[in-house]
């Protein structure tokens, strides 16, 4: 082998160690075959993964570089100098990428900072909201599942002065119909800019604290004030911990400004549509107790499936409607929670103006896991432990889990499984896991997932059964998932030239892109603010570990199409 062929045969081996994710298996087989050990603890100051890397590395050079290299260049073969050689090389390569790697890690983590700083603040400003069920009018019904029944509401005193905090879309409801009940005063949304969730309670007794116990997690997506002081002191001293952990806000999950318990009152449509649920002062064959639990909140205009049925959003409107799906997914895991019911009813939207993509915000969280310890491991020892709502929508590994000693269920991925499902129906698609002909999600095959209309972008489609993967662990997360659709969306060029510059052209890219969204921020509220809200999720949680995985499915993806175009 001659020195310029041992030259290139090393950088072309670096490389591919490097693009290949070898890394780590090649410098643990280096380690090993010099006898020592992998470093276990890495050292402060870098990312543990680079950390890791470097020390490793850093042996494995000097050892090229001195005894071994030594040796062979005094007494080794030709050949053997030339193969040493390459491997030196290589090396070298590996560092200086994983040097680059550092310097992209510190950019991206600067770029995090500055984002995450900025916390999301909910529009309506829910300081003077009350506690008690009197504090707020009630208007017409707007929804009822199978726990609850939703009013249209306002708040007389908190909106004395005639407001438009909320940011809400034209009323599309007949206007006249309300005013034949004595408790509508007006149908507007923009007059009922809340709604008032009642739970029924027909299970967990009457007192404040057992309700606030056993409807907890209805309180997952509560703000600090949600619940006046001395019920969070009430409850938290009888049962310490019992309170689920609350979620901070986020543009893509709902947020529920007042929880407190009252007298269940007769409401529109009580005696006609739930009268089992009422207690027996209001209906006598009533098994409901006397009181239960309301939750207040922004009164959104419709639900997905409600939008869906009448509106069929283009492809790029159906991709940011997806990419938020996975913010709020992505959101809750961060924060130890999985919703565990996600479906098209579950999810609430409004509008910000006209030609802006809809605005979607991830709502009741009544079957979701939110363990004390913020792990999304829950032990399956018993038939009994609950693995969430919606059976069609359960993720695999959900579905074929089966009880057993030492058993959990890992929903860190189960939500995004969902979201997957739910992209047929954004697409104008039925959703495959519905129906008497459906697929089962426990029995199904990936083949057999219907296509997605052509006119959906080929990474779009490549997100949606990548999510859809049987196996969680081939799975992206609902992080990764977003990324992949952030960097189509809008860092298509950065990625053009992945396969020269690797990753600093993509970095100086999210430098830009950081620029821009900073610039439009000062400039106040104008443009699209669904999008800049996107941007500013996706910058506020960048990681170069995530980030490589979502750059290497997007150029596989590429790779992939274009090979299947050349043998066509
Ligand atoms: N904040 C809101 N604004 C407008 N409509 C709402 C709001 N919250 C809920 N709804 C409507 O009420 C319906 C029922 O609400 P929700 O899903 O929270 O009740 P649930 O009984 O917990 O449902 P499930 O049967 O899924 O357990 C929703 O599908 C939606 O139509």
């Amino acid at each position: 082998m001659s020195v310029r062929h041992a030259v290139s045969r090393g950088l072309e081996w670096g490389r591919s160690v490097y693009r290949l994710g070898l890394l780590k298996p090649v410098v643990r087989i280096a380690a090993r075959f010099r006898g020592e050990r992998v470093p276990a603890r890495p050292q402060a100051g870098l990312p543990s993964r680079y950390r890791y890397f470097r020390t490793t590395l850093s042996g494995l050079a000097a050892q090229v570089q001195s005894g071994g290299f030594r040796r062979f260049s005094a007494g080794g073969s030709p050949r053997n100098r030339a193969v040493f050689l390459a491997f030196g090389l290589g090396v070298g390569l590996i560092e200086q990428r994983l040097e680059e790697d550092r310097s992209h890690a510190t950019t991206c983590q600067g770029i995090q900072e500055l984002f995450s700083k900025k916390r999301f603040q909910s529009p309506l400003k829910p300081l003077t909201l009350g506690y008690r069920f009197e504090d707020y009018s009630i208007g017409k019904q707007i929804g009822k599942g199978s726990n609850a029944a939703v009013y249209e509401a306002a708040a007389p005193l908190a909106f004395s002065k005639k407001t438009d905090t909320c940011s809400v879309v034209e009323v599309t409801e007949d206007e006249g119909e309300g005013e034949t009940s004595p408790y509508l005063r007006c149908c507007s949304l923009r007059n009922f800019p809340l709604a008032v969730k009642m739970m029924w309670n027909i299970g967990a007794g009457s007192s404040r604290d057992s309700i606030l116990r056993s409807m907890s997690q209805e309180l997952v997506p509560a703000g600090p004030h949600a619940l006046k002081q001395e019920n969070k002191q009430l409850t938290l001293d009888g049962h310490f911990g019992v309170l689920p952990r609350t979620v901070p806000a986020h543009p893509n999950v709902i947020r529920v400004y007042r929880a407190f318990t009252a007298e269940v009152p007769l409401l529109p449509g009580a005696q006609e549509e739930y009268p089992a649920v009422l207690p027996a002062r209001l209906n006598p064959d009533g098994i409901g107790y006397n009181r239960t639990l309301f939750l207040v909140m922004k009164n959104y205009p419709c639900t997905l499936r409600q939008y869906l049925e009448r509106n069929k959003p283009g492809w790029r409107h159906g991709t940011l409607m997806l990419l938020q799906l996975l913010e709020g997914v992505d959101h809750l895991c961060r924060q130890g929670v999985a919703h565990r019911d996600l479906k098209s009813d579950n999810v609430l939207l409004e509008f910000d103006s006209d030609g802006s993509p809809p605005r979607l915000v991830i709502s009741d969280f009544g079957c979701c896991l939110a363990q004390s310890d913020g792990s999304l491991q829950l032990p399956f020892n018993s038939v009994w432990v609950n693995r969430g709502g919606n059976a069609c929508l359960m993720a695999p590994e959900v579905a074929t889990a089966v009880p057993g000693r030492d058993v959990f269920i890992d929903y860190s991925k189960a939500d995004a499984w969902a979201v997957g499902t739910i992209s047929y129906e954004i697409f104008g698609e039925a959703n495959p896991f519905y129906g008497a002909q459906g697929l089962e999600s426990r029995s199904f095959q990936e083949k057999q997932l219907p296509r997605l209309p052509a006119a959906v972008p080929a990474d779009v489609q490549m997100v949606v059964r990548l999510l859809l993967r049987t196996n969680s662990e081939k799975r992206p997360s609902a992080r990764v998932a977003a990324n992949i659709l952030h960097l189509s969306l809008w860092g298509k060029k950065a990625l053009a030239n992945q396969g020269s510059a690797g990753m600093r052209e993509l970095v100086d890219w999210l430098l830009c892109q950081s620029a821009m969204v900073l610039l439009r921020g000062c400039g106040g509220p104008c443009g699209n603010t669904v999008e800049a809200e996107l941007q500013r999720c996706f910058l506020a949680h960048l990681e170069l570990e995530d980030l490589h995985t979502s750059v290497g499915f997007l150029l596989f993806g590429q790779e992939q199409r274009q090979a299947c175009i050349l043998s066509t």
